[in-house]
């Protein structure tokens, strides 16, 4: 059963077309992951899944648990179960601790943080510290989608084994989206499907992940452009 479908959906924000007929299919359960040059529509694509006004659909559709949510406000997106761990997070004047009493569903315990809970969110957080508070969020909320948009940038190699594994762990029955430029990544998600957006498509979907991360890896993604590698479903 399809989660999340993206039918033939075109964004435009800051009078700039940045998605241009773009197709996605998430069944449920799915970790898939977005690879991508700087600049191709990857955070754009979330913004437009959350919801943000700004990120205006010109054309095409969102079909979200059988539901058409494409002209639906962010808030109610939100409560009918789509998060993200967002890239520049904004800084709330309130503390973790309490943020989390207010949109908590369910009970996350993590060890090691605990002078960060007492703090106002992402004021003063390191790069790591951010990303921890993020997570902690997004499981509390327990969505049913969730979108993360690189995990990876800023955590050493242990805190983004020790993020990963707890993401793998606590949202494992849930439908995953991760946005990312690092394989050490996908090698702890080892995700169903990976995706390469070029200029605001998806020009190649597989199954085959280590493949399209290797051919990244060698040539780059103008290589993505004219290889063969895309497989249907
Ligand atoms: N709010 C905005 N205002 C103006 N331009 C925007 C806005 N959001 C996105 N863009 C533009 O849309 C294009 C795609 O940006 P986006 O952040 O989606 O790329 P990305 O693939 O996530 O890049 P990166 O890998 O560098 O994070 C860029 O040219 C960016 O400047």
């Amino acid at each position: 059963m399809s989660l999340l479908k993206i039918d033939d959906l075109s964004v435009e924000v800051e009078g700039k077309n940045v998605l241009e007929g773009l197709n996605l299919d998430m069944q449920k359960g799915e970790t898939h992951v977005l690879l991508g040059p700087n600049a191709s529509g990857k955070s754009t694509l979330l913004s437009a899944l959350l919801g943000f006004p700004k990120y205006n659909i010109k054309k095409g559709k969102i079909i979200y648990k059988d539901k058409d949510i494409t002209n639906i406000n962010i808030e109610e997106r939100a409560k009918r179960g789509i998060a993200a761990v967002y890239q520049n997070p904004p800084a709330i004047n309130i503390t973790l601790k309490d943020l989390l009493d207010k949109i908590s569903k369910r009970n996350v315990k993590i060890e090691g943080i605990e002078s960060l809970m007492q703090r106002n969110v992402n004021i003063g957080f390191s790069g790591g510290e951010r990303k921890f508070s993020e997570v902690i969020q997004v499981i509390s909320m327990n969505p049913d989608l969730i979108i993360l948009d690189e995990l990876d940038a800023g955590l050493d190699v242990e805190n983004l084994e020790r993020l990963s594994l707890l993401v793998k762990e606590q949202l494992n029955d849930k439908t995953i989206l991760l946005i990312t430029h690092r394989g050490k990544a996908l090698n702890y998600f080892r995700p169903d499907y990976a995706h390469v957006m070029i200029d605001g498509k998806i020009t190649c979907s597989s199954r085959n992940w280590e493949k399209i991360w290797k051919l990244i890896e060698e040539c780059g993604y103008e290589k993505c452009k004219t290889c063969k590698l895309s497989s249907s479903r």
